[in-house]
């Protein structure tokens, strides 16, 4: 009997120890290793009891009762100390995911829109920091953008990051050392400044051009499955751009087997978002069999471009990053990462974000005619190539309001903060290694931040009351925004309308944190005509994130969605086909780290010469 307890005390202090191990240590990257620890130390226990004398059977029902003591005390251990004594313990939130990120599986699963149950938190828990996890936290303070993302920024990219490392090595994205980022980041900012964007033109206009003679054979018919199309642009692009190789998708008018790939492991990484450290020990076990078919055709791909003389003067992207002297660069596995990152980063985004906005001209035609009333007619310049396009502050507005409402990465992107913690601008501390998510979807659609902030507005991004006058742009190339804090948005009188919302897209309610109208200077009430002006705060505008980290693609990415949609207004009005109007997109578009927005059909109504 004393031998018996004494087992139960070991196994107890062993769980302690492990709790405290745990709690020392981020391991998310060796679950494996925790797990192979216990099946080791279990194991010893049950070949010491057979040992001594007691039979398999027995054996393993002793070691069963020991697995249990530890696991019930370890479990015991964890829960109490995350749900009362827990450095994040003072942060407003549900009960049950400060215990388990298991538990946020419940706001992920059946519909994979998390994006859109944040919110509901914030508002539930009426603050603007919430804990969502045991040591994570969401905050939708815009003032905290600069501490947490900023280019000063003290925080890193937190372990998600780290969930398929053992695979793949570090990409520019993965990279958690700010030191190897940086490495990373100064041969991306060579492959995507002025110099590079203006040899990649070309390739992007050619690629346009030929999705509108593709869908001029489609113009009569009377559905064309907008989103296939847009992701064959993208994908196309990327691949050219990217490897001088393109997947000849708009030709056959056909999604690439590799694309297919891609999307099917999408909804897992919803999941997956949240338990990171599953993902890393699953795919030590084998699975994640895709991701492996991935690798094989991005190792392919990389071999025959390797091989491919380039052109003189057009490099593309591997050939900017094969030029770089740093082997942690060019490792084959970091080669391989950066392939697949250049497809899902660079297609899946873009292609996302084109979808989002043939769904909101859909819903707006009016906002599609005054674009096509802006633009130079087409007997004037049949095709409008990137260069005709960077001056069209409405363009931009449009693009601008579509990624607000819709960003691609809508639950934002992790940080972690450093060891020392972190004061935010409120006052409020939040203590080393906390995982930060700062919402983006929720942020977007805060009416502190963006008035009436369900409604579809391009205007809003519009300065001194003009179309021409300029815009608010995700194309500067300041960290956060082209403002100044001083700058004041007057959105133009003529774009003002009444107070009814034309698209209301989502089932977050409008001013979700507040009743109180924004009082932020760069904001500006109705106006007497009992018309409604909308407003935005720049600095709460992130959809390519901003600071160290933000997006190395944003200004092709402008490029491939100006062209596109500017040829295509010219040309045709975007109408919803029969039996579409947009609903499915709005129910059925999947948070998976990046959007899956689903399936958008219109049809492509030649403009009336006289309109
Ligand atoms: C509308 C289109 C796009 C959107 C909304 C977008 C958005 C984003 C966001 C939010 C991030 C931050 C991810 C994170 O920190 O985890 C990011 C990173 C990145 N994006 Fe984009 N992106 C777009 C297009 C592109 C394109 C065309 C490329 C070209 C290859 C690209 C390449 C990258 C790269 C390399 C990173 C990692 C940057 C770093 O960590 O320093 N993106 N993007």
């Amino acid at each position: 009997m004393a031998g018996f307890l004494t087992r139960n005390e070991v196994a107890v202090l062993s769980a302690l120890a492990t709790h405290a191990l745990l709690n020392r240590f981020t391991l998310d990257r060796y679950s494996h290793l925790v797990l192979l620890a216990w099946i080791a130390a279990f194991g010893s226990v049950a070949a010491g009891e057979w040992r001594a004398d007691a039979g398999f059977r027995k054996a393993l029902q002793d070691t069963a009762k020991i697995a249990c003591v530890y696991f019930v005390t370890l479990l015991t251990s964890v829960m109490v100390y995350r749900g009362l004594f827990h450095r994040l313990r003072k942060f407003p939130g549900p009960f049950l995911p400060r215990l388990s990120k298991w538990f946020s599986l419940s706001y992920v699963i059946p519909q994979f829109q998390y994006h859109k149950q944040v919110p509901l938190l914030h508002k539930q828990y009426n603050s603007d920091i919430v804990r969502t996890g045991p040591r994570e936290l969401s905050i939708i303070d815009p003032a905290a953008i600069p501490l947490v993302h900023g280019a000063q920024a003290k925080c890193v990219k937190g372990v998600w990051y780290d969930m398929f490392k053992h695979m793949e090595g570090s990409s520019i994205h993965t990279a958690r050392s700010k030191d190897l980022h940086r490495e990373h980041r100064r041969v991306w900012d060579r492959a995507m400044n002025e110099t590079s964007l203006r040899a990649y033109e070309p390739r992007v206009n050619n690629y346009v051009r030929l999705l509108i003679s593709r869908l001029e054979e489609h113009e009569n018919d009377k559905s064309i499955r907008m989103s296939d199309w847009v992701a064959f642009l993208a994908f196309d692009i990327m691949g050219d751009v990217g490897f001088s190789r393109s997947f000849g998708m708009l030709q056959k008018g056909k999604m690439d087997w590799v694309i297919d790939l891609l999307h099917g492991g999408m909804s897992a990484m919803s999941v997956f978002t949240h338990i990171p450290y599953v993902a890393s020990l699953l795919t030590r076990l084998g699975a994640g069999g895709d991701v492996l078919r991935l690798m094989e055709w991005a190792h392919g791909t990389l071999d025959e471009r390797k091989i491919k003389q380039e052109k003189q003067g057009e490099k593309d992207i591997v050939g900017h990053l094969l030029d770089c002297d740093n082997k942690e660069i060019t490792s084959r596995r970091a080669l391989n990462a950066a392939a697949r990152l250049l497809v899902v980063a660079g297609s899946d985004t873009t292609s996302a974000t084109l979808t989002f906005i043939f769904l909101e001209l859909a819903r707006n035609p009016h906002t599609q005619r005054h674009l096509r009333s802006i633009l130079p007619s087409l007997s004037a310049k049949p095709h409008l190539e990137a260069q005709d396009l960077t001056h069209i502050p409405y363009l931009d507005a449009i693009i601008n309001e579509t990624m607000r409402l819709h960003p691609v990465v809508p639950s934002g992107v992790q940080r972690e903060t450093p060891p020392e913690g972190l004061t935010l601008p409120n006052g409020t501390y939040i203590p080393g290694h906390t995982q930060i998510w700062m919402p983006i979807y929720a942020i977007h659609h805060d009416a502190r931040n963006f008035s009436s902030p369900e409604t579809f507005a391009p205007e809003r991004w519009l300065v001194n009351g003009t179309t021409q006058a300029g815009v608010i742009s995700a194309t500067s190339s300041r960290e956060n925004s082209p403002f100044d804090e001083k700058t004041v948005i007057v959105p133009s009188r003529s774009f003002s309308r009444s107070t009814t919302p034309s698209s209301t897209a989502s089932t977050t309610p409008d001013n979700f944190l507040s009743e109180t109208p924004p009082t932020d200077p760069t904001t500006t009430p109705s106006n007497p005509e009992g018309t409604t002006t909308y407003t935005a705060n720049p600095r709460a505008f992130m959809p390519f994130s901003t600071g160290t980290y933000k997006c190395a693609g944003w200004r092709l990415a402008m490029i491939e969605m100006r062209c596109v949609v500017a040829n295509i207004v010219r040309r045709w009005e975007v109408r919803f086909a029969v039996g579409e109007d947009g609903s499915d997109i709005d129910e059925k578009t999947q948070d998976c780290f990046t959007v899956n927005p689903g399936k958008l059909d219109v049809r492509l109504v030649p403009w009336d010469e006289d309109e």
